[in-house]
């Protein structure tokens, strides 16, 4: 059965730069101001759905200089077609982000013409053939989420860390530098600050050659670490191998991960015990919920997380981890507090390490079209 949800009449963007007055620092880079643009497609029988594009060049994938020299010719082109053509064209657009934001954009359209939510739609086993009247559901309404603690100071970390265990978290993301005696002098505090229940994770952001993550990970084995994200250089796939033989610590990828091929190659290199899976950068939510199944089929799990946008593209990511049966592991989606601004109008709230779906059609967010002219 084919949808009917009409054919596309306008499609709209606004650029935003929303300051993070924390700052968050990493072994790649300090972030302090996050650019991207908001992407909404209306339908000629008046459904509006919205996506997020918030590049990341520091990281990984182009610029946002890139996507919106793109937007005209690919907004041009939507125009008219109805939703399974306009999905087959947002998800070939040349830049990752911008088919993860015009895609989220035609699932939030999907799911307000099906009453269902996007997490919902993902969850179907085949989004080619909804099938009319179902029931749909998604596979969980609530996602376990852990607080993220950039690199700095021993104090300091260990204090940020108290307070979000106060607020409720029970798993810790620590960013962590290039100086391994010093990472692991904060991770050993903050093991002994939090006690042994809490889930400590570390993310070394590509910062050590081999021999240092040896030594470190065999330092770091009594602190009962969860797992520690990208050690080593994206390229070094043999690296990533071997050294998950050296330690009993989880490995997980990250930065060396954008699209369905670059996950298929990890897990042919078995160079993860983990995948770190970020919608935004890997190209859209389909293809991102179809490499947490592949992961999973090889026994890799995943966690979903954000890349620090605004709330459009963190409820992205929400409802796509809210599809995926396979994650059982804390996902890096409790971020937004980092921002000045959300920009959208619901607030996407975190309870006891917790963040929920908003119960409503589609994404559930709408764009604040106030912030929006605020932070342009
Ligand atoms: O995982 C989290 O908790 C937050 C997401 C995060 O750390 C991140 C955000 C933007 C870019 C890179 C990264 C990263 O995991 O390295
Ligand atoms: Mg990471």
């Amino acid at each position: 059965m084919q949808m009917e949800i009409g054919e596309i009449g306008a499609v709209r963007w606004y650029v935003y730069r929303v300051p993070l007055p924390g700052q968050l620092s990493s072994a790649h880079e300090t972030l302090a101001i996050r650019a991207g643009v908001m992407v909404e497609i209306e339908t000629r029988s008046g459904l509006v759905g919205c996506g997020e594009c918030a590049p990341l060049p520091a990281f990984r994938g182009g610029s946002l200089e890139d996507v919106l020299a793109l937007l005209p010719a690919v907004a041009q082109q939507l125009y008219n077609q109805t939703f399974y053509s306009a999905l087959a064209l947002v998800q070939q657009t040349g830049e990752l982000a911008l088919s993860f934001a015009l895609e989220a954009a035609l699932l939030d359209l999907a799911g307000q013409y099906y009453h269902c939510s996007v997490a919902a739609l993902l969850a179907l086993p085949d989004l080619s053939a909804i099938p009319l009247n179902a029931e749909h559901r998604p596979i969980r309404d609530v996602v376990a989420v852990n607080t993220v603690i950039g690199s700095q100071e021993v104090g300091i970390a260990v204090r940020q860390a108290e307070v979000a265990v106060a607020a409720g978290f029970t798993c810790v993301k620590l960013k962590v530098g290039r100086d391994t005696q010093l990472a692991l002098e904060v991770a050993r505090s903050i093991r002994e600050a939090l006690g042994p229940a809490i889930h400590l994770r570390l993310d070394a952001n590509e910062a050590w050659n081999f021999e240092q993550a040896r030594a470190f990970l065999r330092a770091c084995e009594p602190l009962k670490i969860q797992y520690v994200e990208q050690p080593l250089p994206r390229d070094d796939l043999a690296g990533m191998a071997l050294l998950r033989k050296c330690t009993t610590i989880p490995l997980a990828a990250d930065e060396v991960l954008s699209d369905l091929a670059s996950a298929r190659c990890v897990l042919t290199a078995q160079a993860a015990d983990i995948l770190i899976v970020k919608p935004q950068l890997t190209g859209g939510l389909l293809l991102a919920r179809q490499m947490i199944h592949e992961a999973s089929v090889q026994g890799v799990r995943c966690v979903v997380t954000s890349t620090i946008e605004a709330g459009v593209g963190v409820m992205s990511a929400l409802q796509l981890a809210a599809a995926s049966p396979e994650i059982q592991l804390e996902c890096g989606l409790a971020t937004l507090q980092m921002l000045a601004d959300d920009l959208i109008v619901e607030t996407i709230p975190v309870k006891h390490g917790h963040m929920a779906l908003p119960g409503q059609a589609g994404l559930g967010v709408h764009l604040d079209k106030a912030a929006l002219a605020k932070y342009q």
